[in-house]
């Protein structure tokens, strides 16, 4: 029997060579590399790569040259295909209910990145404490009165986060590691907003106390950390910025389009918030020209995630993903499985 063709999206294996040689001995593999989305919607139509069972995109920078995956390009998939694993936690760049509706499952890799993402939050969150915004750009500039400026004030309005209260937005796997590192280390009281509560003894670990409601936990928590997907909708904006108390701290790691970022400038003008910590944006690449300009907001270039080992994670759980597929009709870490019944099958 000929073996079920695989989609190779993006660049080669780099770390999980042993691997990927399984990979080839189940799949026949088919590359398309880095195409833009012409090219790759007239290979779709031309059947370039034939009927595909599975798709797999190791590596989050290259194999999503062709945009979004809305209707359209789903549309033009091959009735054979149902699972795509990819590299990357967040999934706003795909209709995974459209894929759904085709029978496709859409696979994730959060849990690949979750120690990286989790340390980036950690380093926002301290930095909304102790304003190392400040003190790094002042000796970045290589300015004598900057830096005197930063060394002699900057005691007088930082904290040590110890004590202090987070509230976390989304108690997923990353959101958790968050609340686990914040605990155990800095013994920060931990709050959390979730559609669903954890079981008791999760919260136990990290003595977390549940929210249902968004707006009964923001004036409670003296740092807010977003950790949930976007599905959408922004989830922070002005009448949420009031709702916090004065002088509140907001951190982002998850998706720059759930925070209204006029309204967050407003409020850390006003002092309402009186930090951020930002690692993504609302019109990536582009960041707000204000919100660059202040001392008491820390800004990265949506990196949270990059590591080695998120890269040796990422090409690892695609690949497990398509390989529990093929062989025992379940994937690992599916996203979309509320959507898709009975359809998932090969
Ligand atoms: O933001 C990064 C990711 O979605 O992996």
């Amino acid at each position: 029997m000929s073996k079920p063709i695989l989609l190779h999206l993006g660049d080669d294996i780099k770390w999980n060579h042993e691997l990927y040689k399984q990979l080839q001995s189940k799949f026949t593999i088919k590359r398309s590399y880095s195409m833009n989305r012409a090219d790759f919607s007239k290979a779709l139509k031309a059947n370039q790569f034939g009927d595909f069972v599975a798709m797999y995109r190791p590596f989050w920078n290259t194999g999503g040259e062709m945009g979004n995956w809305d209707a359209e390009l789903i549309s033009l998939l091959p009735k054979s295909c149902k699972i795509y694993a990819s590299a990357g936690a967040g999934f706003d760049w795909v209709d995974t209910k459209r894929l759904a509706e085709s029978g496709i499952i859409y696979c994730n890799a959060a849990a690949a990145c979750t120690e990286s993402v989790a340390d980036a939050g950690i380093w926002l969150i301290l930095s909304t404490f102790r304003l190392f915004s400040w003190s790094a750009t002042a000796a970045h500039s290589t300015s004598i009165p900057a830096f005197q400026d930063a060394n002699r004030n900057i005691a007088a309005v930082t904290h040590n986060p110890n004590n202090f209260t987070l509230g976390i937005i989304g108690l997923g796997k990353i959101g958790y590691r968050i609340a686990q590192k914040a605990h155990d280390s800095f013994d920060m009281k931990i709050l959390y907003n979730d559609i669903r509560r954890m079981p008791k003894d999760i919260e136990d670990t990290i003595s977390a106390t549940y929210f249902e409601s968004l707006d009964a936990m923001l004036p409670e928590a003296d740092c807010v950390l977003v950790a949930t997907p976007f599905a959408g909708d922004k989830l922070m904006d002005a009448p949420h910025f009031r709702k916090m108390k004065k002088g509140a701290r907001l951190v982002n790691i998850a998706r720059g389009k759930l925070i209204d970022e006029p309204a967050l400038v407003e409020a850390l003008e006003s002092g309402q918030l009186g930090a951020a910590g930002l690692d993504v944006h609302y019109d990536e690449p582009k960041v707000d020209a204000k919100l660059a300009g202040m001392r008491n907001v820390q800004l990265l270039a949506h990196t949270a995630g990059a590591s080695i080992e998120s890269h040796i994670g990422f090409e690892r759980l695609g690949m497990e993903n398509v390989i529990g597929f093929l062989e025992t009709g379940k994937a690992v870490t599916p996203v979309n499985l509320q959507w898709i019944g009975e359809k998932a099958r090969l």
